[in-house]
């Protein structure tokens, strides 16, 4: 399966192109990526970006695919689909990914071919950035997008899904979720074992 590494944004909170910034001598975005290929149901990873910023994620030496929606995650999942088929989405904000919970995703994506396979929390809140798509979840993300709907979790929930309960799964997983939105998360990063 293909990671789809959402690369679009406007990184309001950070202040700065945050997925360029050096986090132990390498941009952040590199951190989610290198991780996410050590997944084994993992073979490529391909970057989505606005056009403006496809030239300088092209020179990280992987493909890059432009999101033409800018209007959030939902655009970048949408331009994947369209683009790549079925993917497997991660934010390149995320450098503490864990391949193998990577891998107990698209395994259960697998075996129950749904529409998406995402990560839940006991309270309900998901976790669609970190999560398996089929190519078919486009027609119900393209629905709601011309709606002007543009969150991922209301596609999700019209959708046939499998959900991943999280809090059964090992605690250190937990950390994949992990990302970086101000310089005060970096903190959480520097100095510790995340990265
Ligand atoms: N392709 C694509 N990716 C996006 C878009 N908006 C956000 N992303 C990515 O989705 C992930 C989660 O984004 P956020 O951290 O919530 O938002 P952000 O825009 O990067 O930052 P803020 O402006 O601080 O909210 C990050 O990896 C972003 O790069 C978009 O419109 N298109
Ligand atoms: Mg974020």
């Amino acid at each position: 399966m293909i990671a789809a590494v959402l690369a679009g944004g406007k990184a309001k909170r950070f202040g700065e192109e945050k997925l360029l910034y050096k986090v132990s001598g390498k941009p952040l975005i590199l951190h989610a990526i290198e991780s996410v290929l050590k997944a084994e149901g993992i073979d490529e990873a391909v970057i989505v970006t606005s056009r403006e910023k496809k030239e300088v994620f092209e020179e990280l030496g992987f493909k890059v695919i432009v999101d033409e929606l800018e209007i959030g995650p939902a655009g970048g999942v949408y331009t994947a689909l369209r683009k790549l088929g079925d993917v497997f989405v991660i934010a390149g904000d995320m450098p503490s990914i864990k391949p193998k919970f990577v891998d107990y995703i698209i395994k259960r994506f697998y075996e129950l071919r749904p529409l998406a396979c995402v990560p839940k929390w006991e309270n309900g809140y998901l976790e669609p950035l970190h999560a398996a798509y089929s190519k078919n979840f486009l027609k119900i993300l393209e629905e709601q997008i011309t709606k002007g709907r543009y969150m991922l979790n209301e596609a999700i929930r019209l959708s046939n899904s499998c959900y991943i309960e999280i809090e059964p799964l090992p605690k250190e997983w937990r950390e994949s979720f992990f990302n970086v939105n101000t310089k005060s998360d970096l903190r959480k990063i520097r100095g510790s074992s995340r990265v």
